[in-house]
């Protein structure tokens, strides 16, 4: 264990006054107040009570068996990088006896996703790990950069989040490896929880707080082992741990409607540090009416819909593969192949420029502004 109860009387700080010591060990001073609950805390107590409260959601979860091969989805960024620390040291203080391999995946995003994928190379090198890519070229013969090209940086992250998901789970099955753990935290959590509630999506809603889900009739299951943990935590554990990560944000902005949450959520977070793990308290307790009247009533909804959209939707049955690609999908076309083929369509009305020295929303707007369509 790495905390050490601080018996020597010479560490012992002689003139501080008792609101200044750490409210755990009561000998440090403290240099932190946890986000989490306001309690003031020395450094090396708040790496333990971190450390084990994730061992503790661990456990108690059984998110881990012994022999297990995981791949943690490291993009470079705080949240996994504390992650790929994290489940290491773990591993190795606890026995867990799992086989860890850092999964990445490319969305070709020119000066933000190259510069934190270097990032995770030197994490590599770091917590000597082996390492994975994979792309959105390579994978679907677009970048990031050129969808939004086509479709606009609004709809970005919705090609970009149903890409990412389905690159890390054919990433993983190259591996052959069938557990992803990712960085979502409490903060992302609530967030989720809240858009859910919002939009009235109960479907999500009841799945949104599982620390371990898994489609019916996929091999990958996906696993949150930061569940509870504050990402102000989690950035001040990084900073305190001098972890090497990449903190630019993402060039195109977040989905309107999850900005406007997380802004919610922060301000909420501001007068009750406590909401974010009440929001997913209250989430995880949430009693839903019966899955069958629900079921019921949105497939009227949906009815409704399609005919207002006249889209062609096909039979959900979880545990197919797409009739396109060949890939696991809840229905006949996956929604890569779906977004594939639009993007297909607009293909041909661009020219992106091949000039690579520029960012990629800057000359994403440059091609825009010159299009006519
Ligand atoms: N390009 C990627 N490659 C691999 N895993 C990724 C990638 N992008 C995101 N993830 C995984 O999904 C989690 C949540 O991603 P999100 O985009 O919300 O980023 P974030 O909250 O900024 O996390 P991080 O700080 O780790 O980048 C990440 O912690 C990581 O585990």
């Amino acid at each position: 264990m790495s905390w050490v109860r601080p018996t020597d009387p010479v560490n012992v700080p002689k003139k501080l006054k008792v609101s200044q010591l750490c409210e755990i060990c009561h000998s440090r001073k403290a240099v932190l107040k946890r986000p989490k609950n306001l309690q003031k805390v020395c450094k090396e107590c708040f790496f333990y009570v971190f450390e084990t409260e994730i061992h503790n959601t661990i456990v108690s979860n059984n998110v881990f068996y012994r022999g297990e091969r995981v791949a943690i989805g490291a993009s470079g960024g705080k949240d996994s990088t504390v992650l790929a620390y994290l489940i290491k040291l773990l591993n190795e203080r606890h026995n867990y006896g799992i086989d860890i391999t850092l999964l990445s995946v490319d969305e070709g995003i020119v000066g933000y996703r190259d510069d934190s994928l270097a990032t995770v190379m030197r994490n590599q090198k770091q917590y000597n790990l082996p390492l994975e890519i994979v792309s959105f070229k390579e994978l679907y013969d677009w970048t990031m950069d050129e969808i939004v090209a086509v479709a606009g940086i609004r709809n970005s992250c919705t090609y970009c989040g149903i890409f990412r998901r389905q690159s890390l789970d054919r990433g993983a099955e190259k591996l052959e490896i069938q557990h992803v753990i990712t960085g979502h935290n409490a903060d992302d959590m609530a967030e989720t929880v809240l858009m859910n509630i919002l939009r009235g999506d109960i479907a999500r809603l009841e799945k949104s707080t599982a620390i371990i889900t898994q489609s019916k009739g996929s091999p990958i299951k996906r696993s949150k082992p930061f569940k509870y943990a504050y990402q102000k935590e989690i950035v001040l554990y990084a900073h305190y741990k001098k972890l090497d990560y990449f903190s630019t944000e993402c060039t195109y902005a977040p989905e309107a409607f999850r900005g406007t949450a997380r802004e919610l959520m922060k301000n909420l977070e501001a007068v009750r540090p406590s909401c974010i793990i009440d929001i997913i308290h209250s989430g995880e307790n949430l009693v839903l009416k019966d899955e069958n009247e629900r079921k019921k009533k949105q497939f009227t909804k949906n009815k409704n819909q399609e005919k207002a959209t006249s889209a062609k939707k096909s039979t959900f049955v979880d545990g197919n593969r797409c009739e396109k690609c060949g890939y696991l999908s809840s229905n006949k076309i996956c929604k890569a192949c779906t977004l594939l083929a639009d993007l297909e369509k607009s293909r041909s009305k661009i020219t992106l420029e091949n000039d690579t020295s520029m960012e990629g929303a800057a000359r994403v707007m440059r091609t825009l502004e010159h299009l006519s369509f």
